[in-house]
């Protein structure tokens, strides 16, 4: 079992035009991922409050400005090239935008055979075939549709879904995946969520499923942590915080969700500096070497 572990992670970064002249994007921040068993975590919270940065420091992008993160006990940025290789190959990122990961100028096949090639996994031009097309087969893409195509060629779903494909090709214990479904129609999401929820019962990835979208949570199910102003708020199965919210930006989160009832229109404007004000506590001056982002 291999464990990925968070403990006090707080991230500070220059900002121009604030009191202190920083902000804190997360706030003492502790969480452990598992693989076994394996699970679906989502990180729900509205924009800006410091989800994407998790996730970038998570995959070691992003050197937090204290505290821990760890990989099977070890700190993750103390690793070795040849162990972050490893590391990185067992914990690996789908995003937002497929579009931006592509080169424009190549065709898609590129994004799976460099990792191929990359992680040695075949030692045959026709093992590299035979292995891209079942994968392209897994995350429901037919092969002789999609290879050989140029990016812009693609749909957002399908360019989506070949990252899905490298990450079966890799087979990674864990899937840090940001907002991958935000830029998708309601069909495909519910495709690509489908995915996800096989690669954990048939491979047993476990997925930290990060969004702004109480509606996907729903639908993925599994365990949920709630943040706001860099702040973990709230944690526990999908189906006891969404039922049972304890925290007031929880319920506040909850009501934001629009109905499909023309008789049911919102009429309440919704403030959520209000339902958060209590929680954000003073900010702490940072120490200042560890201000800096790195990038490793
Ligand atoms: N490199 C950076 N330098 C300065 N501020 C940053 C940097 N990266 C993020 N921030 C700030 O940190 C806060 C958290 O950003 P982050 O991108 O983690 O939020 P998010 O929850 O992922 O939002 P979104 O869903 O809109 O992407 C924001 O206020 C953002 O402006």
């Amino acid at each position: 079992m291999s464990e990925i572990e968070l403990r006090d992670v707080v991230q500070r970064f220059h900002a121009r035009g604030t009191p202190s002249g920083f902000l804190t994007a997360v706030q003492s921040t502790s969480f452990t991922l598992r693989s076994d068993p394996p699970h679906i975590v989502s990180l729900v919270g509205q924009s800006g409050s410091g989800k994407s940065t998790i996730a970038r420091i998570i995959l070691g992008l992003q050197r937090p400005s204290s505290g821990l993160v760890t990989y099977g006990g070890r700190d993750i940025f103390k690793l070795s090239r040849a162990e972050y290789d490893d590391y990185r190959k067992n914990v690996q990122p789908v995003f937002q935008d497929p579009y931006a990961i592509f080169n424009p100028f190549y065709r898609v096949d590129r994004v799976l055979r460099t990792a191929i090639k990359k992680f040695s996994l075949a030692s045959t031009a026709a093992e590299a075939s035979s292995l891209m097309e079942e994968s392209l087969l897994a995350v429901k893409l037919d092969p002789g549709q999609v290879l050989g195509r140029y990016p812009h060629q693609l749909s957002g779903g399908q360019r989506q879904r070949i990252m899905l494909a490298r990450v079966h090709m890799l087979r990674p214990s864990f899937i840090i995946a940001d907002e991958p479904v935000s830029m998708l129609d309601a069909q495909v999401r519910k495709l690509f969520l489908d995915i996800l929820t096989d690669f954990r019962t048939t491979y047993g990835m476990t997925t930290l499923f990060i969004t702004h979208d109480l509606s996907t949570v729903y639908y993925i199910g599994g365990e949920v942590m709630v943040i706001t102003r860099g702040r973990i708020v709230e944690k526990g199965p999908v189906s006891t915080v969404m039922h049972t919210p304890s925290h007031p930006y929880t319920q506040l989160l909850l009501a934001s969700v629009p109905q499909p009832d023309p008789d049911a229109r919102w009429t309440d404007r919704i403030d959520i500096a209000q339902a958060t004000a209590a929680e954000a506590g003073p900010e702490v001056p940072p120490e200042d070497e560890a201000l800096e982002a790195r990038v490793p």
